[in-house]
């Protein structure tokens, strides 16, 4: 520590996700150290625009110096960088409350990954994640933070080298910010690099070009002036044509505080009723913690370049990859956060900016399809929560979904292509529902079908469960699934080369009339299917039931409802289930086959047997049976 303390140095220990963070990132070679810059620098943009918005109500905030700025400071004889901003400040307090612990949501996934990296994804993951202040270990030994809160007269100081517990005092003011924070980091041997001026100006040039606030760099003990790397100009407020595509992606990653390319840049300004500017973007590659349920959209709110808040909630949430800022010139300064989330102007932005989203992304859909299913690949599951959420956008998204089917060999197809290949007097979108692709393309269920040339959507995702049972339509036509209900196929010719079941023989349909008898605690129904043709079962859930897998996945969260019996359907044109109903055998040994039938359709779902004790039992008669 080299400031003046006027408090004995309080001891803490970090948190403890803190600790396991800090000892990943300096245990781990990251390729890319670089990062730790645009982090801290980001803070210190945060904190000038903290300030700026709480001036906004106590002017005095500015007291003498009202321009915010970052400034670099670089000393390669100490071997040490320092970021320092004339931002809002911290005060002991908030260094306690902000400086050892992780207030993130997805904090823990992001642990589980980076643990688990094995194939130096951690970089990125850093990347994506942001793990702000604490990637200054990956680069310093030792991290020194002083700080004066603005409007204050009492400074605070911060000390840690990153191995457990960190320290924090009162110190004399005179060797603080007269507003503001100062981070020093004491460079590692091996990132002594980041005190020279050529390194930190490309880094900063890169990556923090476009933060709101001016940057400059002085390097101590050389002739060279302080040199502004920054202007912090508002890029969204420039005409377009201003702007490059370098411009745009630099800015994409300090908004996003990710590394990629934006894969759509949307940048646009409302005039009418109101006015407001957009600069939003859809990520090139999918965060890990897109399914984070405490994962919030981060679409940032300015008024008249003030920065407000990034909690407004300004796009629906799923719509929550979005990255980017609204600036708006109506809102008033001086509205709290509160009221501006109730404020008729914000649900007019809330609106605007997601219809406009929606229908860049119909432009770009039918305009560059392939550019549009990549972007759908990664964010088509989050787009799909907008059919279970959004009533009144439903049909558009409709319009915008993309599905693997039963024939499209692996390719996204349209429910406009989908429509266009209906069968005749084919009254359904078809679909059927799992946790894997290749398994649900491999249903049972998905025969009769096949056999018939009709068309299924095979839908892999949690959300495909919900947005199905809400009721839509495409083109007049319902969705419905495969494994629900009676199919109305018999209408609709099989295709050449299938061929056509019989109707069931007498035996068979004295055997199921048994089994039905036999299976009365287990299912409500057995009967002839039309959808099978290879398989001798298949399981189904009656008309009035809840889909099969909306079931079990319920049930898996521990929310099913009494579960309604399932119906057990046969292929009477099997061999299988000819020789059952020919077969001589007792009741019991019938009953036993019986059980077996549904145990095996069961299966087939990927579910375990009812009761495997017995169906073990009932299988051991058999083969024994068999082999006398
Ligand atoms: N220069 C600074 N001035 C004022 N407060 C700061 C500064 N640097 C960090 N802080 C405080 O420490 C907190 C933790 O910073 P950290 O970078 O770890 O996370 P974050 O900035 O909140 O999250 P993210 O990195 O996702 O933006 C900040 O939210 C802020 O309250």
């Amino acid at each position: 520590m080299t400031t003046d303390t006027v408090s004995a140095p309080e001891t803490h220990a970090f948190e403890a996700d803190v600790s396991k963070l800090l000892h990943m990132m300096v245990h781990s070679v990251y390729s890319d150290k670089d990062v730790f810059l645009r982090e801290l620098i980001s803070n210190a943009a945060d904190a000038c625009e903290k300030l700026r918005y709480e001036a906004i109500s106590d002017p005095a905030l500015f007291g003498d110096d009202p321009q915010p700025r970052i400034t670099l400071a670089l000393d390669k004889e100490a071997g040490t960088i320092v970021v320092e901003d004339n931002g809002i400040g911290m005060s002991a307090a908030d260094m306690g409350e902000t400086l050892g612990t992780i207030a993130r949501s997805g904090t823990k996934a992001f642990m589980d990954r980076l643990t688990a990296d094995k194939n130096g994804e951690g970089q990125q993951l850093i990347g994506q994640f942001g793990v702000g202040f604490y990637s200054a270990f990956m680069v310093a030994g030792n991290v020194d933070v002083v700080s004066r809160r603005a409007g204050t007269d009492e400074a605070a100081s911060w000390s840690s080298d990153g191995l457990g517990t960190y320290t924090i005092a009162k110190v004399d003011p005179a060797v603080a910010p007269a507003r503001g924070t100062r981070v020093t980091l004491h460079l590692l041997d091996d990132a002594k690099t980041y005190a020279e001026r050529y390194t930190v100006e490309r880094i900063v040039k890169a990556q923090s070009g476009h933060v709101p606030v001016p940057i400059f760099i002085k390097e101590l003990g050389s002739e060279e002036e302080e040199r502004q790397v920054a202007d912090g100009a508002a890029l969204w407020t420039k005409a377009k044509s201003d702007i490059s595509e370098e411009d745009y992606a630099d800015f994409y990653r300090s908004v996003a505080g990710q590394f990629d390319k934006p894969a759509l840049t949307l940048h646009y300004r409302a005039e009418g009723r109101h006015e407001y500017s957009v600069l939003t973007f859809i990520p090139e590659t999918k965060p890990f913690d897109l399914f984070d349920p405490d994962r919030k959209g981060r679409i940032k709110l300015y008024v008249r370049r003030v920065f407000i808040t990034d909690e407004a909630e300004i796009l629906p949430r799923y719509l929550r990859f979005v990255r980017g800022l609204v600036d708006s010139a109506d809102l008033p300064l001086n509205m709290s956060r509160e009221m501006i989330q109730d404020s008729p102007v914000l649900s007019a932005i809330q609106k605007g900016v997601s219809n406009r989203i929606l229908s860049e992304l119909d432009k770009i859909a039918t305009s560059e399809p392939d550019r549009y299913r990549a972007i759908w690949e990664n964010f088509g599951a989050v787009l799909k929560e907008g059919l279970y959420e959004d009533f009144e956008r439903r049909a558009q998204l409709l319009g915008l979904a993309r599905f693997k089917t039963s024939m499209s060999n692996g390719e996204w197809r349209s429910l406009k292509d989908y429509a266009a290949s209906l069968k005749d007097n084919q009254t359904a979108i078809y679909y059927a529902t799992g946790t894997d692709l290749d398994r649900i393309a491999q249903s049972p269920q998905l025969e009769g079908f096949k056999a018939r040339g009709i068309e299924v959507l095979l839908l892999p995702d949690q959300v495909d469960s919900f947005w199905t049972t809400v009721g839509a339509d495409y083109d007049g036509k319902p969705f419905k699934s495969v494994t629900q209900g009676a199919t109305d196929l018999s209408l609709i010719p099989l295709a050449e080369g299938s061929a056509a079941t019989d109707a069931p023989s007498e035996d068979v349909s004295s055997f199921i009339s048994f089994a039905k008898d036999a299976l009365a605690d287990q299912v409500s129904d057995v009967r002839v299917s039309d959808r099978l043709t290879t398989s001798a079962v298949c399981i189904v859930a009656s008309e009035s039931a809840m889909d099969l897998q909306l079931e079990r996945m319920l049930a898996a969260a521990g929310q099913a409802p009494e579960r309604a019996k399932p119906v057990l359907e046969v292929n009477a044109g099997h061999m299988l289930i000819a020789k059952l109903g020919q077969t001589g055998a007792s009741d019991e040994e019938r009953a036993d086959l019986a059980f077996l039938l549904l145990d095996e359709a069961r299966i087939a779902e990927g579910q375990p047997p009812a009761d495997p004790r017995a169906f073990a039992e009932r299988l051991e008669r058999l083969m024994t049976k068999s082999l006398n």
